[in-house]
C-alpha cells in the first residue's frame, strides 16, 4: 500500500469528527459499570499487564467509529510498520527513526548497506552489560582501586529527564547496586549540590550527550573534573564513561575508562532503552533489569502495530487525544500519576511530546491550518489536589486528565489507619477524582458548584515493575507518534530549540547584539 502524507484537515472524517466534537455526549449520561468493564484495552506483558481504561472519556460508539475511519484514513498502523522498517521518517534531517528497534524487532530486520542496525543497539546493551557487571564485582575500579558505589548522570534534555524519571521509578522496586544522583542545569549549583553529597572517590561519572556539543553538559564537565583535580583525583576521566554518537567530539577523546554509542536514528527524547539510558539504569539496577524493561517496551510495539483502535491503546489514546484538542478545542493535558515513584515522568512526557508535536509547519515545511500538541504538564497524586486541581475542577479551562494507578505499592510497606491502608487511601483518591471530574456536584452555591464533564482516562496495571514502566513509556511515545502522524508533522526533529542556543552564543561572544539583549545581558551579568 503506497502512503499519503495528507494534512489531517483533508480528510473526509475530519468534517464528521468537527460536528462530534461540537456537542459531545455527556458523560453524566454515559458513565456506568458497563462503561468501565467495556472500555479498556490491555497490553499483555507476559505473566503482567498494563491497562488503558476510557470510560470516562466523552467518545461513544458513534465518536469511536469516526475515529476509527480517521486511523485508518490516515493510515497510521502502515506509517507505523513503515517507520520500524527503516524508512526516513525524520523529514527534517533525513534520519531513520529507530528507537523502537533499541527494545526488539517489530517487523523484522532493519538493515542499511547491508548491515544490520538492530545488531548496532544490542552490542552496546552487551557491552554496557559486560562494562556493569565488572563494576558490580569490583573487576572495574577507580585507577586507586577503589570500587565503586555511585553513579552520577551529566546530560540535560532527552539525556536526562528519561533516564531520571525510569531510575526514580524503580528505585522502591529494587534496592540500587549504585544509587544514582544526575546533574543536567547549567546553573552551577545544580552540580554543587550533588557533588556535595557524593563521595567524588567512589563515584563514576556518566557523562551523555548525543551530539556531544551541548552548552550546558560539557560546562558541566570542566565543573565536575575541576572538583574530582581538587580532591586530589589525578586522572579524573578515568571515573567517567561516556554515551555518545559516533561522530560526535567526545567518541573521540580516548581518556574516558570506555565509550559506549547510540546512532543518529534515535532522537534524544526517545532514547532512555538505548545507551543513553541503558547505562545507569543497568549501573544503579543490574542489566537484567533493564532488559525486563525493554521487554515490556517492546510488548507495547507490537501490540501498537494492531490497525484496530480496539485493540491499540496507543492509537486510541492518540486518537481521543485529538478529538479533545482539535474539535472540542481544549489546549493542554495533564499527567497525573497516583504513584510517587512516577514524580519525574510527567516532566520527561513533557519534553517528549511537545519537542515532537509542538510544530506549527507539517512535514513538508507548509503551515498547518489546524492546532497540534497540546501543553503537557503533571505531578503525582495526592500532592496535585492539595495544589492545582482547584483549576482543573473549577477553572474556566477544561484540561483533558491522564490518570495513572497501581493496585500494589512497590515496597510491600503500608500501614492500617482509620479502617483503611494507605494504598487504599491512595487508590480511593484516584477514583474520587476520576468520578469528581467526570460527574461533578450540583450546589445552589455557585463557589460550591462542580461542573463535571472534565474528561480523563487511566493507565493501570498491578504493580509498577521494570516491564510495566517500559510498557508505559512506549505507550505514551507512540502515542505521541501516531498524534504526529494524524497531524502530518515530522515529530522527531526540533529546529525550535535552535534560536535560543545561537542568541546565548552571541550574548557570551564579543560580537554587537541586539540592543535589547545586551541591556538584559547587563543587567543579569551574563556579558
Ligand atoms: O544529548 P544532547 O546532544 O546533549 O542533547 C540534549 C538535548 O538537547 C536537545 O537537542 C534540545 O536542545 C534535545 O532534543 C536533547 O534531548
Amino acid at each position: 500500500m503506497s502512503l499519503e502524507y495528507k494534512n489531517f484537515d483533508t480528510l473526509s472524517s475530519y468534517r464528521d469528527l468537527a460536528a462530534a466534537g461540537k456537542q459531545p455526549r455527556s458523560l453524566e449520561t454515559m458513565l456506568d459499570a458497563k462503561r468501565v468493564e467495556r472500555y479498556e484495552v490491555k497490553t499483555d506483558l507476559g505473566t503482567e499487564y498494563l491497562a488503558y481504561n476510557y470510560a470516562a472519556k466523552k467518545v461513544d460508539e458513534n465518536v469511536l467509529e469516526l475515529l476509527q475511519s480517521l486511523a485508518d484514513e490516515a493510515q497510521l498502523a502502515e506509517k507505523y510498520r513503515t517507520l520500524t522498517q527503516g524508512e526516513v521518517m525524520n523529514t527534517g534531517e533525513n534520519r531513520k527513526v529507530l528507537h523502537h528497534l533499541s527494545r526488539g524487532e517489530v517487523s523484522g530486520p532493519v538493515t542499511e548497506d547491508g548491515k544490520d542496525l538492530g545488531a548496532f543497539y544490542r552490542n552496546q546493551q552487551q557491552r554496557i552489560a559486560t562494562f556493569t557487571q565488572k563494576v558490580h564485582d569490583g573487576t572495574i575500579t577507580t585507577p586507586e582501586g577503589t570500587r565503586f558505589d555511585t553513579v552520577v548522570q551529566i546530560g540535560i534534555g532527552g539525556s536526562d529527564l528519561g533516564p531520571r524519571a525510569l531510575y526514580l521509578a524503580l528505585e522502591g522496586y529494587a534496592t540500587p547496586k549504585m544509587k544514582a544522583r544526575f546533574i543536567s542545569n547549567v546553573d552551577p549549583d545544580d552540580a554543587a549540590v550533588v557533588l556535595q553529597n557524593i563521595n567524588p572517590q567512589s563515584s563514576l561519572f556518566i557523562l551523555v550527550s548525543k551530539s556531544g556539543t551541548t552548552q550546558e553538559t560539557l560546562t558541566n564537565e570542566a565543573l565536575v573534573l575541576g572538583v574530582l583535580e581538587k580532591a586530589g583525583i589525578q586522572q579524573p576521566r578515568k571515573q567517567m564513561i561516556c554515551v555518545t554518537s559516533e561522530t560526535s567530539p567526545l567518541a573521540k577523546n580516548s581518556e574516558y575508562l570506555d565509550s559506549f554509542f547510540i546512532d543518529d536514528y534515535i532522537g534524544g527524547r526517545f532514547s532512555s532503552t538505548s545507551a543513553v539510558g541503558g547505562a545507569v539504569l543497568s549501573l544503579a539496577y543490574g542489566p537484567e533489569v533493564f532488559r525486563d524493561l525493554l521487554d515490556g517496551a517492546h510488548s507495547a510495539d507490537l501490540a501498537a502495530l494492531d490497525p484496530s483502535l480496539q485493540n491499540n491503546p496507543a492509537m486510541l489514546d492518540a486518537l481521543i487525544g485529538v478529538f479533545e484538542r482539535n474539535f472540542m478545542n481544549l489546549p493542554s493535558t495533564a499527567i497525573l500519576p497516583y504513584s510517587q515513584a512516577l514524580s519525574r515522568f510527567p516532566a520527561h512526557l513533557q519534553q517528549a511530546d511537545m519537542e515532537s508535536n509542538g510544530k506549527q509547519v507539517n512535514r513538508f515545511g507548509k503551515p498547518v491550518s489546524y492546532v497540534t500538541g497540546p501543553v503537557i504538564f503533571g505531578e503525582p497524586g495526592t500532592n496535585g489536589q492539595h495544589s492545582f486541581y482547584q483549576l482543573l475542577h473549577q477553572g474556566t479551562d477544561i484540561i483533558p486528565l491522564q490518570f495513572i494507578g497501581f493496585l500494589k505499592n512497590q515496597t510491600g510497606m503500608d500501614t492500617t489507619f482509620e479502617g483503611s491502608t494507605s494504598q487504599q487511601k491512595l487508590n480511593a483518591n484516584l477514583v474520587a477524582q476520576i468520578a469528581a471530574f467526570a460527574l461533578g456536584k450540583d450546589d445552589d452555591n455557585a463557589n460550591k458548584h462542580f461542573p463535571g464533564e472534565r474528561p480523563s482516562s487511566l493507565l493501570y496495571a498491578d504493580k509498577l515493575t521494570p516491564r510495566v514502566l517500559g510498557a508505559l513509556l512506549a505507550h505514551f511515545e507512540n502515542k505521541i507518534m501516531f498524534q504526529g502522524f494524524l497531524w502530518n508533522l515530522n515529530s522527531f526533529d526540533q529546529e525550535g530549540v535552535q534560536l535560543g542556543k545561537v542568541l546565548t552564543k552571541a550574548v557570551l561572544g564579543a560580537g554587537e547584539i541586539h540592543p535589547a539583549l545586551q541591556a538584559l545581558a547587563e543587567k543579569l551579568g551574563a556579558r
